[in-house]
């Protein structure tokens, strides 16, 4: 197991890479398999990514894209995923894709965390793709330092795939410290994994992740303990 990592001189360069590697993923799991399955991550880097991947010509309506974490607001607000993947990525093209979000009618992710489950079954066990990000914490999806409930999100032993966090209240989290995420099983179970990093403190981040086995301090260290493409740009 191991993280293969791919450096670019700027974004925009990374950003075609990045969405060549998916496209390219996505049509051999449509070939393959008559259907492909999309991970992915919120938060402000991979958002050139999607609107480039929205152009793509790929059969789309073959495709389910499901997140990897929300915070446990409605799709309505600013700070939902949800929001941000139908506005960049499900657009154009990829409008004809299915897709999985996160966030139900309840009152709390505890109370919604069945009725995820019960979305999510509807993925395979294996996802063929899984674009992950990470925070200035070391977190990813939403598997936060000491969060409440990371030990059973981090668990190799369960086969849940969602897992309720509660973040510690930070920067990286503002007030939205509620959230549901994919387990580290569910994520690690993926064909492929991208990981998805710009910014210099961002790569020192990463160095020091990549070096770490302490999984609940940095829980990006978890992944990169699997087979993960690491791509990054200044
Ligand atoms: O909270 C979140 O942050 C991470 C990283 O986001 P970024 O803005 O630093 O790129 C993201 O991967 C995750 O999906 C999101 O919910």
């Amino acid at each position: 197991m191991a993280a293969v990592e791919y450096c670019f001189d700027e974004r925009q360069s990374l950003v075609t890479a990045v969405a060549d590697h998916i496209s390219e993923l996505l049509n051999e799991a449509i070939i393959e398999r008559g259907s492909a399955s999309f991970l992915v991550s919120g938060g402000s880097s991979p958002q050139a990514v999607y609107e480039a991947l929205a152009e793509r010509q790929l059969d789309w309506s073959k495709v389910v894209v499901a997140l990897v974490d929300e915070r446990w607001v409605t799709p309505e607000h600013a700070a939902s995923n949800e929001a941000f993947i139908r506005r960049s990525l499900l657009q154009s093209r990829a409008a004809a894709a299915r897709f999985i979000g996160m966030k139900t009618a309840a009152h709390s992710a505890e109370a919604g965390l069945q009725d995820c489950e019960t979305r999510f079954a509807a993925l395979p066990p294996k996802a063929d793709v899984c674009l992950l990000g990470m925070g200035s914490d070391g977190h990813t999806a939403s598997l936060f330092p000491h969060g409440e409930g990371l030990a059973h999100a981090m668990s190799l032993s369960g086969d849940a795939r969602c897992a309720v966090i509660h973040a510690q209240q930070s920067e990286v989290t503002g007030a939205h410290t509620e959230r549901m995420s994919l387990t580290l099983p569910y994520l690690s179970a993926a064909r492929q994994r991208i990981l998805l990093i710009t910014g210099s403190e961002k790569y020192a981040v990463y160095c020091a992740a990549k070096a770490s086995s302490d999984f609940m301090s940095t829980p990006v260290s978890a992944v990169l303990n699997t087979d993960v493409d690491v791509y990054w740009a200044p």
